[in-house]
């Protein structure tokens, strides 16, 4: 659905985007993290067609977005600083959103008035930071967007409401495959709610996976051995890390867990446990395993 090739996006001398290239298929949600300063920003505007790239290729469902009206009425962007007429109250923001997008759903709209309990003739400067969230939610929703990129779109948001939002955006995707492209800091919201994950350090894509894969590739092996190590257990597993607690060894290893399992079982150890690991830990390893800091990648 979304391609991206070879994307760039210089400020003066700051080359905030470089050569990133990725792939979002129909009804996925696709989770963006990074840094500050790492480029997410930069590049969810691309993709939303409010910045113009320097150079490389966009294209949703084969068509560029960049001055493209009609692409632009299937896709809605929140960004991190929402941009509401501050005078306008919910009814008069419908009714602007209404003569926007084509597929506007009244019906929806009114039914989200349970979801969002705010009176529709409040006006928006006189709402609260999470309030005014929430009526970004409740009018996109409305919209029924084929696409919704959303940059740190719960921020703000107390955690029934974050629950809420989650539930609501699953079920348009798993109802009608809306596409959801989501940037995040928050590494435990990402695994919740994402099947595709991608990593930007200064403007580079450093790791593109399913969620999945990304689990089913890396294991926590946990291992003692009546003597010393045997050295074709260092040399045959691609080991990202290793720790040695007491007696017990533990491994951070790449590969199917079914293969470790039975070379590590042929190695005959005194203790062995896989044990599962979190979406960062996975990052953690990776990235180490790339030469980066995980510090430096994730906040
Ligand atoms: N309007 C601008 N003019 C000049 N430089 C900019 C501008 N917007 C962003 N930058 C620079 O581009 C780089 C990428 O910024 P961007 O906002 O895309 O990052 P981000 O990953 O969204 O960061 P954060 O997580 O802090 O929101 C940064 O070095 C930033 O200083």
């Amino acid at each position: 659905m979304i391609d991206v090739k070879n994307l760039k996006k210089e400020y003066e001398d700051n080359e905030a985007v470089q050569d990133v290239s990725l792939h979002i298929r129909k009804g996925s949600i696709y989770g963006l993290l990074g840094s500050n300063g790492a480029g997410k920003t930069t590049l969810l505007k691309m993709l939303a067609g409010i910045y113009k790239q320097d150079s490389g290729e966009i294209k949703i469902d084969g068509q560029p977005i960049f001055e493209n009206t009609e692409m632009k009425e299937r896709l809605i962007f929140l960004s991190d600083s929402l941009y509401f007429f501050p005078q306008s109250t919910i009814k008069q923001l419908a009714s602007f959103y209404r003569s926007i997008y084509p597929k506007w759903n009244e019906e929806r709209f009114e039914r989200l008035a349970e979801a969002f309990p705010i009176p529709l003739t409040k006006k928006v400067h006189r709402m609260s930071k999470g309030m005014q969230r929430q009526v970004a939610f409740w009018l996109a929703l409305s919209a029924m967007p084929d696409i919704l990129i959303l940059d740190e779109p719960l921020d703000g948001l107390d955690a029934v409401m974050r629950q809420k939002i989650r539930n609501l955006l699953i079920q348009d995707v798993a109802d009608r495959e809306m596409t959801v492209l989501i940037s995040s800091h928050n590494l435990r919201e990402v695994e919740d709610l994402c099947d595709y994950i991608g990593i930007l350090h200064q403007g580079k894509l450093m790791i593109e996976k399913e969620l999945d894969d990304l689990k089913s590739d890396v294991h926590k092996i946990q291992v003692a051995f009546k003597k010393d190590v045997p050295l074709a257990f260092l040399q045959e597993l691609e080991i990202l890390h290793k720790e040695q607690r007491g007696s017990v060894l533990l491994f951070i290893v790449r590969g199917k867990e079914q293969k470790i399992a039975s070379f590590v079982q042929s190695q005959q150890p005194v203790v062995f446990d896989i044990l599962p690991l979190t979406l960062e830990e996975i990052f953690i390893y990776e990235m180490g395993d790339v030469g980066y800091a995980i510090e430096n990648i994730l906040v």
